[in-house]
């Protein structure tokens, strides 16, 4: 009996860019996931950060086996689930559910409650005795804190929180095992969004649930997670427990995002550490040698790291947690200070030519996430 839920081995989406009268000309790739490891374990929360673009998203995609891995695999509680197909796959794919960033595109309007919340019970032949289902929507909407007279109403009739309480509910309905939550929250009040990552907190111990939040907003992640990975350019940077990611980041990327991260006391904003990022984004489609975070990197040694992508490893530094895990060559060094900082020069490279995506501005600072 093993407690890794989901196996990500090796995972590259790349998805060609095609040019052409009729685009049958592959001129390059986005290099959208190139290369993540990670695991999620029974009953954890993990939560996946990074900015806009960074490829949160296409790794979700590829969990939920949305989309297809250019190269490795994706184990669902020990199945390689792109190997799966018809009844297997059906099954699998009751046990991977989602809950949507904005829940008024992705609940049908013309949809009551009941029949949104039906829908997924019936495909999955669990809606065969209407007495029971109507016993289990009545319990699903009692879970999520809605009256059992929300069942004949419709989303239009709800505000932007309830509507996500109904995601949840429908996500809930076929009793999954892993719920994957791209920005469950960011298109709600902030007033309502600790009431809303709480009710998934709660629905987690009642319904047994493991959880992959995807998130650009450190706050949230920091509220729900148990465990954190940092996404940078379709690489996974960073890993650790929650708490020690925001007390001891270690990797130059993950500093800098904390050191962007308003905190209430100005005597302790004063003494933190500033790291302001300099230089471009790259493009996805056109990633830097080596690692990926060297163009913006203040502790980048030349030339190891313009040359050799470093490997996401476990280190060994005192007060960390074992397990933690960097991908930067020099973290041990930094971490002692025995490297020192540099400035960046901030440089504007031409990002979107005529073969490339149009990843929109250039952006030459990072925001706080
Ligand atoms: N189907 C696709 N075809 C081509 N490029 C894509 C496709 N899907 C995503 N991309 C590109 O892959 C990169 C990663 O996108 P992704 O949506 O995974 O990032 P993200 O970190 O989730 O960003 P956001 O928070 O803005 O959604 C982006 O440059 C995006 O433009």
């Amino acid at each position: 009996m093993t407690d890794v839920l989901v196996d990500v081995r090796g995972v590259k989406v790349h998805f060609p860019i095609k040019r052409g009268v009729i685009f049958d000309k592959t001129v390059g790739h986005v290099y959208a996931v190139d290369g993540v490891n990670l695991q999620i374990l029974k009953g954890e929360t993990y939560g996946l950060v990074g900015e806009s673009g960074c490829g949160k998203s296409t790794l979700g995609k590829a969990i939920l086996n949305l989309e297809t891995p250019t190269e490795g695999s994706v184990e669902f509680d020990g199945t390689d689930i792109a190997a799966l197909k018809g009844k297997e796959l059906r099954r699998k794919r009751q046990d991977i559910q989602m809950v949507f960033q904005d829940p008024m595109s992705s609940l049908d309007p013309r949809q009551s409650v009941e029949s949104l919340l039906t829908e997924g019970m019936k495909a999955h032949g669990l809606a065969d005795d209407k007495e029971a289902t109507r016993k289990r929507l009545r319990e699903l909407l009692s879970a999520v804190g809605l009256p059992p007279s929300a069942l004949s109403k419709y989303p239009h009739e709800f505000s932007g929180g309830q509507r996500q309480r109904i995601g949840i509910a429908r996500a809930l309905s076929v009793n999954p095992k892993l719920i994957v939550a791209d920005e469950p929250v960011s298109a709600l009040d902030v007033s309502v969004q600790a009431q809303v990552l709480n009710l998934l907190e709660e629905l987690q111990d009642e319904f047994e649930l493991t959880y992959l939040v995807v998130a650009h907003d450190l706050a949230v992640v920091r509220h729900i997670s148990d465990r954190i990975g940092v996404m940078y350019l379709g690489g996974l940077v960073e890993e650790s427990e929650a708490g020690e990611l925001y007390e001891t980041p270690l990797h130059p990327y993950t500093r800098a995002l904390m050191s962007a991260v308003p905190v209430p006391d100005p005597a302790v904003e004063d003494q933190r550490e500033q790291i302001l990022l300099m230089g471009d984004l790259p493009s996805p489609s056109k990633p830097p040698t080596g690692c990926r975070f060297h163009t913006r990197c203040p502790w980048r040694q030349e030339t190891r790291c313009d040359d050799e992508r470093p490997e996401l490893r476990v280190v060994e530094i005192d007060g960390v947690t074992p397990g933690h895990r960097v991908a930067c060559h020099w973290a041990e060094q930094i971490a002692a200070g025995e490297v020192e900082r540099h400035e960046v020069t901030a440089t504007m490279t031409e990002q979107s030519g005529p073969d490339e995506v149009d990843d929109g501005p250039p952006q030459y600072f990072v925001d706080p996430l």
